[in-house]
């Protein structure tokens, strides 16, 4: 994998989430994940997967354990820092403002000088291939299109950790195909670290080097698949033998909810 998985980034202390309606979206969640990292959270619809996610952007708390991002708690990180950002499976734009004034968006809230924001929009704007639209407006655009927007909105802070829940869930295969390697060679270049919400078990083998697979309601941790697949990722590895066997396994643990097993 492109990150050095030495540093513990992310930490779930028996986490468990009960919400006023009395649901119990998660139980007992207890796993870490390494700096560096591109972890994805896989489970059934409804198994707490966005639940956990917001809990380390400090959008939900937990009704008991402890959820850390390099030590402190996720709202004190998210008042002290730019290190964690969130892309949400709506690309979120403002339609009246042109592709670069909603990548500058976030950057102009907090202050700061324009040209600065400016110059860091159009670099992200570049990692993600949409310098050359940076005038046009959201409708211009197609949906794979402001969904690259939203991510270089996001990569614009320069995050060391970045939260996607399911960003790729409402667009075609093949958009979906070309955004996930790009979202791969973004992830290698810039060092961060990644946590992926999706049900889909081809797109979280595909990206991930480790998976977190999740049981039905309540939320628990069924399995930790570390796939071990060289990265760079080509698209042609989806046909390998090793890969359907990363996909068997994964469905295997997301049907029965069963130990934890690692390929050898
Ligand atoms: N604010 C809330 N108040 C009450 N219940 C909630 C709230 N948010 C989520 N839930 C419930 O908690 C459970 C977990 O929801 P969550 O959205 O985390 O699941 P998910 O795995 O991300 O689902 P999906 O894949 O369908 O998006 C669901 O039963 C949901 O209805």
């Amino acid at each position: 994998m492109a990150g050095t998985a030495e540093k513990r980034l992310v930490a779930f202390e028996h986490v468990s989430k009960m919400f006023s309606t009395g649901t119990l979206a998660l139980s007992d969640i207890h796993f870490t994940i390494q700096e560096g990292e591109f972890v994805s959270f896989l489970g059934p619809s409804g198994c707490g997967k966005s639940t956990a996610l917001r809990m380390v952007a400090g959008l939900a708390v937990p009704t008991t354990g402890l959820v850390t991002v390099n030590g402190k708690t996720p709202k004190q990180l998210v008042r002290e820092s730019n290190d964690i950002a969130f892309v949400f499976q709506d690309a979120n734009l403002l339609p009246w403002r042109t592709v670069l004034d909603n990548v500058v968006l976030p950057m102009e809230l907090r202050g700061g000088s324009r040209k600065e924001h400016k110059e860091t929009a159009l670099h992200a704007l570049e990692m993600v291939g949409l310098k050359d639209h940076m005038k046009a407006h959201p409708r211009q655009l197609s949906g794979g299109m402001k969904m690259r927007v939203s991510i270089a909105r996001a990569l614009a802070a320069k995050p060391k950790l970045l939260l996607m829940d399911e960003p790729f869930a409402a667009l075609d295969e093949i958009t979906r195909q070309s955004l996930q390697m790009e979202l791969l060679d973004i992830w290698q270049k810039e060092k961060m670290t990644v946590l992926f919400v999706t049900h889909n078990v081809y797109e979280a083998v595909f990206l991930s080097s480790k998976i977190v697979v999740m049981s039905a309601r309540p939320g628990r941790v069924s399995s930790n698949i570390d796939v071990d697949l060289p990265y760079p990722r080509e698209l042609g590895m989806r046909t390998t033998p090793k890969f359907s066997e990363y996909v068997d396994l994964a469905s295997g643990h997301l049907e029965h909810g069963a130990d934890r097993r690692e390929l050898g």
